[in-house]
């Protein structure tokens, strides 16, 4: 039987990096996925005649990893738009227009939520995001979750949903009572600080022409016959020596495994002899937070004509925040929303219908009533595809990130794991595929018995 150095599982970012830079080292790789399509949680759909990000589609200027590899690649970016006034949907539905990244709140509300940010940033000022389990206040901010954190930091109520908002439903994409203020924190230190969440033309700066999933298709390109699809990889047996994986009952052989899945995969493959407890005790705390993407197209971004960004935030709206994200090049326009955890459940709950008229109510009290009639409605749903099942990544709950953060990245024999869940600058996004995908290719090809 043929063995080879390495078989990667997955071919989002992650899998396809890695299996990149080992195959540009000489290694004999080979990456199984089980979808029929490479690029995971990145996605590309045609509706109308139109292209629709599906799933990952922005790039920030502290993703220094992906920047460097669209350059690598030769893909170009473009700026999203934003020129206009943007509008702040308060408690009481009303829309207020404002210019810049100051909300237009009360004085008063306004200075609470600048000391909330200097907070955050000075905590995350103190972290290494590669390490989040080492913060000087690692124990005390694990064990309370962000929204207790938060309440005791403020009496300011719209202060504290504003901070709660850019955290919660917008990052995390999970209710603030249910992560940690360390995990809050690590959120922030991944992207630089928390002043770059919070401001919209930082981190969602630009996208790439003709989508971010023109990233996993021109690695997977450049690898050629060593991508197989629809390749659900079923069991792992392993030894100190290499593991034979098995898809469809074909087995393979190899010195090397990376499972290039998100930690609640990694729970679908049969590993025998099975993984240590507290790797499975690391993997049961972590879980998937749910957000709908939703995109409307319209025949022109007639939101613009009123002097708009197209940009909308209402911690207390259904459609919580709102972008122009009309396509490089089209003379349509298109907005894309986010319906966030507590609300996406409800959202789950209603017929397609009710859910569209509940969702496009909501654009239209950014917008008015000419958000009510997109030519083309598009929801992303990632929940109910078992090779993901939830958007935009996974996180641990309340106190793991402490107990079992550092087993995440821990190889067992010969078996390394990574994904965009467990990066630590980048976590979450796409910049952190990548970098986890070049470590562990790092690692693999500086083992003594594989090094080039
Ligand atoms: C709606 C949405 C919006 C997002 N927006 C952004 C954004 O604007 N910017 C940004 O940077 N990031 C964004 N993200 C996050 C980003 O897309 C992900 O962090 C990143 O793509 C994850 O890549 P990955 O390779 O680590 O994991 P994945 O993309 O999940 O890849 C894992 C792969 O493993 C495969 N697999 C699973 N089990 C098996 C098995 N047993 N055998 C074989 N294959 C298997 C899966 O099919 C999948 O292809 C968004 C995500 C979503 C869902």
């Amino acid at each position: 039987m043929k063995t080879y150095d390495t078989v990667v599982v997955g071919a989002g970012a992650t899998g396809l990096t890695c299996a990149w830079r080992l195959a540009e080292a000489g290694q004999d790789v080979l990456v199984l996925e089980a979808r029929d399509r490479v690029g995971g949680r990145l996605r590309t759909e045609d509706h109308n005649g139109s292209d629709f990000e599906i799933g990952g589609q922005w790039v920030s200027p502290d993703q220094e990893a992906l920047i460097a590899l669209l350059e690598e690649l030769g893909l170009e970016t473009y700026s999203r738009f934003r020129e206009g006034e943007s509008l702040y949907v308060d408690a009481a539905g009303v829309a207020r227009r404002f210019t810049g990244e100051d909300l237009p709140v009360e004085e008063q509300t306004a200075k609470e939520i600048d000391r909330l940010i200097g907070v955050v940033d000075d905590l995350a000022a103190q972290m290494d995001p590669d390490r989040p389990w080492e913060h000087p206040q690692a124990a005390e901010l694990d064990a309370v979750s962000f929204a207790q954190w938060l309440d005791a930091q403020t009496t300011d109520a719209e202060a504290r949903d504003n901070i709660a908002l850019y955290l919660g439903p917008a990052m995390l994409t999970k209710p603030t009572h249910s992560f940690s203020a360390l995990t809050a924190v690590l959120m922030s230190a991944s992207a630089g600080s928390f002043t770059h969440l919070v401001d919209a033309d930082f981190i969602l700066d630009k996208r790439v022409v003709g989508g971010l999933a023109s990233v996993p298709a021109a690695l997977a390109e450049r690898l050629g016959e060593r991508v197989r699809l629809s390749a659900d990889v079923t069991h792992v047996d392993w030894s100190e020596s290499g593991a034979v994986v098995t898809v469809d009952g074909e087995q393979i052989a190899t010195r090397n495994v990376v499972l290039a899945l998100p930690p609640t995969h990694v729970r679908r493959i049969r590993i025998t002899p099975e993984l240590p407890a507290e790797h499975r005790h690391a993997r049961e705390h972590q879980s998937f937070g749910l957000v709908i993407k939703v995109q409307a197209e319209y025949d022109t971004p007639f939101w613009r004509e009123a002097g708009r960004s197209g940009t909308g935030f209402g911690p207390w709206q259904l459609v919580h925040e709102v972008y122009d994200n009309t396509l490089h090049g089209k003379e349509t326009g298109t907005l894309v929303g986010f319906v966030s955890d507590l609300n996406a459940d409800a959202m789950g709950r209603l017929s397609a219908d009710e859910r569209q008229a509940a969702i496009l109510a909501s654009l239209a009290s950014y917008f008015g009533d000419a958000a009510l009639t997109p030519r083309t409605y598009v929801e992303s749903d990632w929940q109910h595809q078992e090779l993901t099942g939830g958007a935009y990544a996974t996180s641990f709950d309340v106190g793991s990130l402490t107990r079992w953060g550092a087993k995440l990245h821990e190889p067992v024999g010969p078996i390394r794991f990574g994904s965009s869940d467990i990066a630590g600058h980048g976590f979450q996004h796409v910049d952190g595929a990548v970098r986890m995908g070049t470590r562990l290719a790092q690692q693999l090809l500086e083992q003594p018995s594989l090094g080039s």
